[in-house]
């Protein structure tokens, strides 16, 4: 992945932050893409490939294509047509002032917890039947309001210190004149390509870092063992090779399933590697094949689709889609969008969400999804537990 992001940032200018369409920083490199241009026309997934060919009919071979797809792929997705730049040398991670600032569960975690249990509910009940409810991702958001502007390049700085995350903003359409983006630090690789070689590396399954490190370690051991996650991982794994296979000559994945870890979670996780028959495929086009995935959205697709937006109170918009880049010749990286939030001004909407399947336990649920906005709520300066108020101790016990 070195010389992808080499080849796409090479002697390119120095920009000023306004005009960032896009920008991945990661332990493979640093994309930004610059312009002032309006986004691709927006659209539906099946009319990515004819929007970008004609958006691309009269650009640079340097252009590059960058933005969000949406969760749902019947919403329009966010994608610009950008001049490759040098990341700004301003790169400190700066603490960021956060007097005054208010956070509301939307929904609350009990009704979170609620909304779990109603979901075992229809799983019990489906159990056996053929295309019955397997998985399902349910998510619940917070939204912040803090006393002032939140300063997004030094929220992106504070983002990119875990060295096992690609930190990322990417512009979005601002029709009252106010600066949008959607802003976050994923650990999930959803497809990269680079000529033929396609990887992709799903997580699921996960459980919350502990600060002391003989509990951290049994925690991250336990999840490796445990039954219910290796199921909900094993079923994200199969629905990805199940896509590739029809683009791949040669397809694999090892045996069992890894340990990861970011600075606050532990996933399981599976890398998956294949050569392309077709060497030319965008990777923007292989990331809205293989989307959504069962790790954010569940098993059957479309049935979890459907079980989503009966429950969920909060649209996701490109919470749980996909952001990424890719160059002129297809080639670039695509990641789940999770662990981010949609800012505006003095307002962010952070979004988590956990996988449901029979086993799992209403009250862990809300619990992990309170733990995976710890990322970026520290690195907003606020209480890392904040969302875990009233179902942990304070020493961070359960
Ligand atoms: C849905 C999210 O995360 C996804 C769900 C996971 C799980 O259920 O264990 C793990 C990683 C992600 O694929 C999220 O962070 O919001």
């Amino acid at each position: 992945m070195n010389n992808l992001f080499a080849k796409a940032s090479e002697a390119v200018p120095k920009i000023s932050a306004q005009s960032i369409r896009f920008s991945f920083k990661g332990a493979t490199g640093h994309i930004v893409g610059n312009g002032v241009a309006d986004p691709l026309p927006r659209g539906r997934s099946d009319t990515l490939i004819e929007r970008i060919e004609r958006a691309c009919a009269n650009t640079s071979p340097d252009t590059l294509i960058g933005g969000a797809l949406p969760f749902d792929p019947a919403e329009a997705d966010c994608l610009w047509c950008a001049e490759p730049a040098r990341p700004a040398a301003c790169d400190r991670a700066e603490a960021i002032a956060t007097q005054g600032y208010s956070i509301a569960a939307e929904p609350s975690a009990e009704d979170f917890s609620a909304s779990v249990a109603v979901a075992l509910e229809r799983m019990r009940r489906d159990n056996g039947w053929p295309g019955g409810l397997e998985k399902v991702v349910l998510a619940r958001s917070l939204l912040v309001q803090a006393a002032s502007e939140i300063p997004l390049d030094a929220l992106m700085a504070r983002l990119g210190v875990d060295p096992a995350v690609t930190a990322f903003r990417v512009a979005l359409p601002c029709p009252e004149g106010r600066e949008r983006v959607l802003c976050g630090a994923t650990p999930e690789l959803l497809a990269s390509k680079n000529d033929a070689t396609v990887i992709s590396h799903p997580l699921a399954g996960s459980a919350r870092r502990a600060t002391d490190r003989t509990k951290d370690r049994a925690a991250g051991n336990l999840l490796l063992r445990s039954d219910k996650d290796r199921r909900e991982h094993a079923l994200v794994v199969e629905a990805i090779m199940d896509r590739l296979a029809p683009l791949c000559t040669q397809l694999s994945a090892p045996e069992g399933m890894t340990l990861s870890a970011t600075q606050s979670m532990w996933h399981l996780g599976t890398r998956i590697e294949g050569k392309l028959s077709d060497p030319t495929i965008p990777s923007v086009v292989i990331a809205s094949l293989l989307h959504p995935t069962p790790a954010v959205c569940g098993t059957p697709v479309p049935l979890a689709r459907e079980v989503i937006r009966a429950i969920e109170q909060v649209p996701r918009g490109l919470y749980a889609g996909a952001v990424g880049w890719s160059d002129a010749k297809g080639d670039g990286a695509w990641y789940v969008a999770i662990r981010c939030a949609e800012i505006s001004g003095s307002t962010a909407r952070l979004f988590a969400g956990a996988g449901i399947v029979p086993g799992s336990d209403p009250r862990s649920e809300t619990i992990e999804t309170g733990a995976k906005f710890g990322a970026l709520l520290a690195a907003l300066g606020l209480p890392a537990d904040a969302a875990l108020e009233g179902l942990v101790q304070k020493n961070g016990e359960t």
